[in-house]
């Protein structure tokens, strides 16, 4: 029976808990906790962590204890904390994404996603004060550089595979459009040595970027609702799902400018499948609709808005780590 009680306990409490889990989370994203615990052997004592951080002995005991159960930590022995796989990960691959998604402006951002809801309309941009959620990326340079460094890490999980997947070899310069950090245009570039590449995104994102110019590789900044440099392969990685097809549709006429003859348009994107939900895809989803008005679409949402825009599908690559790959024809 308290087994029974236990369980159902487990699998109520996310519902109801999940703010209060995910705020001292970010307390100990904040700290970099996951960092300082060096191996799953040899721990560090609550008391070091607390002169560390400068957080309160007791609380932070208490902090580092209630993640046990979820195998953030383990306690090897009394006040002892070790890592583990997951606190592993949240030092490396999903480092970025956890600091960005636990972190006080989310809180901020999601304040009012129940009005998004209520009227299916995107009221986040609202909730941090600005008219359209990029507008936020100027009003707190920090909370640009989190989404830049999430969005680097989240392409780094699926740039390996996209090079696995797609043959670049055909092209002879690749724009990719809303490239942020230019890590994919970068790796393409590295791998074909007779590539040309353009990274092309806003002022704001480009200016923020480490990345340099090289005699095979421009930076470009502007908005692709005006216009984008020529190229034989324009990428969207992460782009389309962001915008309605109202917007979308606009986006890629501007691509069509600039294609030539043979050019193409690569979309990486997720493609939602109705009987094989994914958690990921449909926490993105809510993402598009409250910061954006953007979706997640299913294979026909996709062919149906590409037939708005005048484009053909060619064909889906294959479905890659945290995305998939769909190629249109002009
Ligand atoms: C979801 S991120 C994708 C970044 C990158 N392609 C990736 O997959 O990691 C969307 C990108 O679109 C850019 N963006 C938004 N509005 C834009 C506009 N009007 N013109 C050009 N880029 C824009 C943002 O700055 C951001 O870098």
């Amino acid at each position: 029976m308290l087994e029974n009680n236990r369980n159902s306990f487990d699998i109520a409490y996310p519902f109801f808990g999940g703010y209060l889990h995910t705020k001292l989370f970010s307390i100990i994203m904040k700290h970099d906790i996951c960092d300082m615990l060096e191996t799953e052997e040899n721990g560090l004592h609550y008391k070091e962590i607390s002169k560390i951080t400068k957080i309160n002995e007791n609380s932070i005991y208490r902090v580092m204890r209630y993640f046990i159960p979820f195998k953030l930590f383990t306690e090897k022995e009394n006040g002892v904390f070790c890592k583990t796989e997951i606190s592993t990960m949240f030092s490396g691959t999903f480092k970025a994404l956890a600091k960005r998604y636990s972190n006080d402006y989310n809180y901020k951002l999601y304040d009012n996603i129940e009005e998004s809801i209520m009227k299916n309309v995107n009221m986040g941009p609202e909730a941090l004060g600005v008219e359209k959620y990029w507008d936020s990326f100027q009003k707190y340079p920090e909370y640009c550089k989190l989404y830049m460094d999430s969005m680097k890490s989240y392409s780094k999980l699926q740039i390996e595979n996209i090079l696995q997947n797609v043959d670049f070899s055909p092209y002879k310069s690749i724009a990719d459009i809303g490239g942020s950090h230019g890590l994919l245009i970068k790796e393409i570039l590295d791998n074909y040595q007779s590539i040309a590449g353009i990274n092309f995104d806003l002022k704001c994102v480009l200016d923020k970027s480490p990345l340099k110019e090289t005699p095979r590789l421009s930076l470009v900044n502007g908005s692709f609702f005006d216009q984008v440099p020529k190229a034989n392969c324009f990428i969207l990685k992460n782009i389309l799902h962001d915008w309605d097809d109202e917007h979308c549709i606009k986006i890629l006429q501007t691509v069509i400018k600039s294609m030539d003859q043979d050019s193409k348009i690569m979309i990486i994107d997720y493609i939602i499948e109705p009987k094989q939900y994914k958690t990921q895809q449909l926490f993105t989803d809510i993402i598009m609709l409250h910061c954006y008005n953007g979706k997640e679409r299913t294979k026909e949402d996709w062919d149906q808005l590409f037939e708005k825009a005048n484009l053909k599908r060619d064909k889906i690559i294959s479905n890659v780590e945290a995305g998939c790959q769909i190629l249109s024809l002009k």
